[in-house]
């Protein structure tokens, strides 16, 4: 779809939700966007397409948010997605669907913080340097899915990074964990997820080597932190025809 008098009319998904509601309030005071749809669980997803929307921002929930973009790509509607979910086959799908719709841009973003993308791109940078890592994620206990989205993604990351330098997989003598105390584990990076009421969503990679720790944590304490990423993806997912994979494909980091 074309932008009218360089408008981008918006859409927005889940937009009772805590995410959705503040995406709603940072489309309307963004200068050159305009929400023309605003859709919760049940609505009638033609009003969509009735809507003229060109792109649909999707802060739902894990189980819904495939057949979402779906129904977006297959209207033409650009797609910028923050909800979680997408494991490796649902990204092969979506790139599948994508080839046949090669005008559409879609952005999954893990996590649309500034800081939380710097973060796991110095996790990445730093990753084969150190014998040890793992990942912890701190977040609010009504969080759906654990570990979270971005956890998972820091972890492939760091697990893609030290495959590739040659780097072993973090030493640990562990020989009984029948409880899961070691946590999850990811692309063999160990993943630990903490849920407690006050916290929004936080994140630390710890890094270790015989006699020091590279600690690199992110903190978002408001979902305002979310929304200059949100912005940001619906500004430039039409100039991204195809798969982006993380807002740092829209950012010119230098990394
Ligand atoms: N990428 C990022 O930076 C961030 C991503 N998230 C992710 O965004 C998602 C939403 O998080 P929250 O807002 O905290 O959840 P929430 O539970 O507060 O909101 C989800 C909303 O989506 C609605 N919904 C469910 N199915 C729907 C459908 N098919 N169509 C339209 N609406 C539907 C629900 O009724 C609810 O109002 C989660 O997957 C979360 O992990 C959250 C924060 C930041
Ligand atoms: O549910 C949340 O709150 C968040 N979800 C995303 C995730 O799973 O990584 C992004 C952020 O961590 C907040």
């Amino acid at each position: 779809m074309t932008e009218s008098n360089n408008t981008i009319k918006v859409a927005v998904l889940g937009h009772r939700g805590r995410m959705g509601s503040e995406a709603v309030a940072a489309v309307e005071r963004a200068p050159g966007l305009e929400l023309v749809a605003a859709l919760g669980r049940g609505d009638d997803f033609l009003t969509l397409v009735d809507s003229g929307a060109q792109v649909m921002i999707d802060l739902t929930v894990p189980e819904s948010t495939r057949d979402n973009v779906r129904f977006a790509i297959d209207h033409g509607i650009h797609a910028v997605v923050g909800t979680t979910g997408w494991d490796a086959q649902a990204l092969a799908d979506l790139e599948s669907q994508l080839a046949e719709h090669p005008e559409v841009g879609v952005l999954i973003a893990p996590n649309f913080a500034v800081g939380a993308v710097l973060a796991m791109k110095f996790s990445e940078a730093a990753a084969a340097f150190f014998e040890s890592v793992e990942v912890v994620e701190l977040h609010h206990p009504d969080k759906l899915d654990a570990p979270s989205g971005t956890a998972a993604r820091t972890a492939s990351l760091i697990g893609k990074a030290r495959r590739e330098a040659g780097v072993a997989d973090s030493p640990d003598a562990t020989q009984t964990d029948p409880d899961g105390a070691r946590g999850a584990v990811v692309d063999g990076v160990h993943v630990h997820s903490v849920r407690m009421r006050g916290l929004v969503a936080h994140q630390e990679t710890l890094l270790g080597n015989t006699g020091e720790q590279l600690t690199i944590r992110h903190d978002s304490f408001d979902r305002i932190s979310f929304m200059t990423g949100v912005v940001l993806g619906v500004r430039e997912v039409a100039k991204h025809p195809g798969l982006t994979h993380g807002l740092d494909g829209y950012m010119d980091l230098g990394l």
